[in-house]
């Protein structure tokens, strides 16, 4: 129990494109605040894993709203160890694959997946904001659908080349012009279909971390977070 008796949990939305930090900025502030921490792209390209496993053609919006139903996703919130399971299957290795990444745009602009996921997210954040003193949740819809009454809205931005400097680096490739491309790519597809694009919210901040280490991204966030908690009269962090 909190010093504000039965307050409940803060909640912080980031969201912002691919390669722009939104998971490790997520992730560093729930360790640092003992909160929970949510992926969502994680969600949805665990059914897009799964739609691939179960050979349904991911180009086929009608195919893929039809089996949305059917995929049960499960994560675990845990900052320093998150999990991801569908159908009880532990994908965690399996999302980040090639075949995976190209596919999850199309199959997170159908609507039927969507409503899906975005229920299941308020489920988890809820429970979250029940039983600890929040959750760090990130994505591309958090801010504007999810949860837009979050008391920290965040949108977090880098250049294209410092994003494709970092994802590179991190799948150990030389070809960064490749990696550049396929971040566009992605960008283009996930701001521009019509179920909850990715879009800045006018009272979200935006935070620019090209010339910030991690480090220091986590650590403004983290003030953000502490300020908004001490206005808010969230649980104790
Ligand atoms: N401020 C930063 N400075 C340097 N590297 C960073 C910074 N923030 C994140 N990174 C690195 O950039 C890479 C991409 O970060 P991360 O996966 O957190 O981005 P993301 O926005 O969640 O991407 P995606 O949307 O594709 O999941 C990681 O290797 C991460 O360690
Ligand atoms: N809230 C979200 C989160 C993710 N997506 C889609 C769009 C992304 O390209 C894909 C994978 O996300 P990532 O692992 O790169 O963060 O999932 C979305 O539509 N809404």
């Amino acid at each position: 129990m909190s010093a504000q008796g039965n307050a409940e949990g803060i909640v912080i939305a980031i969201d912002g494109p691919s390669g722009s930090g939104k998971s490790s900025t997520a992730r560093g502030v729930a360790t640092e605040r003992g909160l929970r921490y949510l992926d969502t792209g994680a969600m949805y390209r665990a059914v897009t894993w799964w739609m691939l496993h179960h050979e349904v053609d991911v180009d086929d919006a009608a195919a893929v709203a039809a089996a949305a139903s059917r995929p049960v996703v499960t994560m675990g919130t845990d900052p320093t160890a998150p999990t991801v399971r569908v159908d009880g299957v532990d994908v965690a290795r399996e999302i980040r694959s090639r075949e995976v990444t190209a596919s999850v745009s199309a199959v997170s602009a159908v609507p039927r997946v969507r409503e899906r996921l975005v229920a299941l997210q308020r489920a988890v954040i809820a429970e979250a904001r029940r039983g600890a003193p929040g959750i760090v949740v990130e994505g591309r819809d958090i801010t504007t659908v999810v949860a837009p009454d979050a008391p920290v809205k965040l949108y977090l931005t880098a250049s294209a080349e410092a994003r494709a400097q970092r994802r590179s680096r991190e799948v150990r490739t030389t070809d960064i012009a490749a990696t550049q491309a396929d971040l566009a790519r992605r960008d283009l597809l996930d701001s521009s279909r019509a179920a909850s694009p990715l879009t800045r919210t006018e009272d979200s901040l935006e935070l620019e971390t090209s010339g910030l280490t991690l480090d220091e991204v986590v650590a403004i966030v983290v003030k953000l977070v502490d300020e908004a908690a001490a206005r808010e009269g969230s649980a104790a962090l």
